[in-house]
């Protein structure tokens, strides 16, 4: 699904299996797969981590309800903290094909072994979750995962559905949980 147009990726930037995405926008890289997402969802959610975004895609190719098979460039199109244009598109069927712009960076590997060190200890990497459940609350100055931990809900649970203990915006299913749970847990 994800194609590398438009420069000559080094070897470690060109490793991103599909189904599998990291974004990083500063000098439009594209290194290997950190975000356990599909690169539909990351364009459509404009997925982004350590304050970067899906700026280095450079084409969505889409097909609408109708049929039709659109390519369009990201250059046009307006992205925000995990908005796109694609939300509100009421004749989107789906994102089919992106393709990423990607530049050589020798020292994309370094930064992509500190986030993901970074990572390891900061969010849950190997547990059942969807990603941060909540987006954060616009120049507040506050993040959800640090109010969530002030206000004790650490661990809390429905069902199986759980809070995390390490951090408080990614829920996990802890064995057998199902959506009801887990939307139950949102909603509360
Ligand atoms: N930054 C990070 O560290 C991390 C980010 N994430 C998450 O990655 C998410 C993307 O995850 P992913 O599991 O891929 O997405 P999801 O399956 O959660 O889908 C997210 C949204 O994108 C839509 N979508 C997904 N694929 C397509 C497509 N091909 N065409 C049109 N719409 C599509 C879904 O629509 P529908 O519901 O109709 O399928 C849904 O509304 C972001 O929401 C982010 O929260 C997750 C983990 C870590
Ligand atoms: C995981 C996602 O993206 C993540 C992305 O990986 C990270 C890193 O850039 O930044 C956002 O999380 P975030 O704002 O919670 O950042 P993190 O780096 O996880 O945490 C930042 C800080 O919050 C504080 N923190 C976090 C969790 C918690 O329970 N308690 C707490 O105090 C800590 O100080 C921590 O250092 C994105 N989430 C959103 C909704 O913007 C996702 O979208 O699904």
């Amino acid at each position: 699904m994800a194609n590398a147009t438009n420069a000559e990726p080094d070897s470690e930037d060109e490793a991103c299996p599909s189904g599998v995405v990291e974004v990083a926008s500063d000098d439009d890289e594209v290194p290997s797969g950190l975000i356990p997402g599909t690169v539909g969802g990351a364009a459509y959610m404009n997925v982004g981590a350590n304050g970067q975004t899906v700026d280095a895609i450079n084409t969505i190719e889409i097909v609408t309800v109708d049929g039709k098979h659109q390519i369009l460039y990201r250059s046009d199109l307006a992205f925000g903290y995990r908005m796109s244009p694609f939300q509100a598109m009421q004749d989107l069927a789906a994102i089919v094909a992106l393709t990423f712009r990607l530049l050589p960076s020798i020292s994309a590997k370094e930064r992509q072994q500190a986030y993901l060190r970074r990572r390891r200890w900061s969010q849950l990497v190997r547990e059942r979750t969807a990603g941060s459940v909540f987006r954060n609350p616009f120049g507040m100055g506050v993040l959800v995962g640090e109010l969530f931990e002030n206000a004790g809900l650490k661990g809390f649970r429905v069902g199986s559905a759980e809070v995390s203990k390490v951090h408080a915006n990614f829920f996990i299913n802890t064995g057998s949980s199902n959506s009801r749970e887990m939307l139950e847990l949102i909603d509360l």
